[in-house]
């Protein structure tokens, strides 16, 4: 299939490499610096839109890629405030719009296994909860799109906490999740979720070695989102 990639940086470049050696094209690869080659892009030629850009920047490349009635795999994070708006105009469009604050199967399984342990911990309130996630220091956002994601897993199962907060800024500690960010090269990404007791502390842990799996669950998702049209996530791509 025909890929265009809005955003040719660190995920880009990689999410090029594997889409290329699954046998598919790469008909642009678009940058801040060369944004104006996009008016050069024929969207007739195009068969599916991959996003990884910078927050500021997401809302108007999915929305070009909508107007244009195509499908845009979109990963760039943190501009969640605007998704609502984006879905609305997805679903009244004749394309197709996926977003995932993490595109690795291994991180969607450790989403899974995070709400599996949030609904065993909802009924032992004696522990405190924290999330921590590390990235490299090239990173614009905090905390990661990752991090809120696991956080929204908790606040649904566990009927003590109602939201997340970056440590240490929270005005109701107690129904709020410290997420601590830190910001350490090369981190491709870690995640740890902790639940701590005077008795002991219960940890979860998820360690990217690479951008590798990130990537490689886009190029997949853009093949499976070829000809849809709509809204859809992770929930609707995986099978468990
Ligand atoms: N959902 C997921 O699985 C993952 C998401 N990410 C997210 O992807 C985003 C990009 O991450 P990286 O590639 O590491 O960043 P990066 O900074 O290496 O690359 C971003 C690229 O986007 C380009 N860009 C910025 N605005 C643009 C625009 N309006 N049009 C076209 N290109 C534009 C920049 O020139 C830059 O080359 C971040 O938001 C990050 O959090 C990163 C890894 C995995
Ligand atoms: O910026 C990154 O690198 C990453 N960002 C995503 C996030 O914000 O969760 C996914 C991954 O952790 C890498």
């Amino acid at each position: 299939m025909n890929i265009l990639l809005l955003g040719y940086g660190k995920m880009g470049k990689i999410i090029g490499e594997i889409a290329e050696s699954r046998g598919h094209q790469i008909v642009g690869r678009i940058n801040l610096e060369n944004r104006d080659e996009l008016e050069t892009i024929n969207p007739k030629e195009v068969d599916a839109i991959i996003e990884f850009s910078q927050p500021e920047s997401a809302v108007e490349n999915i929305k070009w890629g909508l107007d244009r009635g195509l499908p845009v795999v979109s990963g760039t994070t943190g501009w969640l405030s605007r998704k609502a708006e984006v879905e609305a105009m997805a679903n009244t469009s004749e394309g197709a719009f996926f977003y995932a604050s993490n595109f690795s199967i291994g991180v969607n399984i450790f989403f899974k296994v995070n709400t599996y342990l949030a609904k065993l911990m909802n009924e032992a309130n004696e522990y405190k909860i924290a999330i921590e996630e590390i990235h490299h220091t090239e990173k614009k956002d905090a905390p990661s799109g990752t991090a809120i994601t696991l956080a929204e897993g908790i606040i649904e199962n566990i009927s003590s906490k109602s939201t997340w907060d970056l440590s240490g800024q929270s005005a109701d500690s107690e129904r709020s999740i410290p997420i601590t960010s830190k910001r350490i090269d090369p981190a491709p990404g870690t995640h740890i979720i902790q639940y701590s007791s005077d008795i002991d502390t219960i940890e979860l842990i998820h360690t990217a070695h690479s951008r590798k799996g990130f990537a490689l669950g886009a190029v997949l998702v853009a093949e499976w989102i070829k000809d849809k049209k709509g809204v859809f996530s992770m929930d609707d791509f995986l099978s468990f």
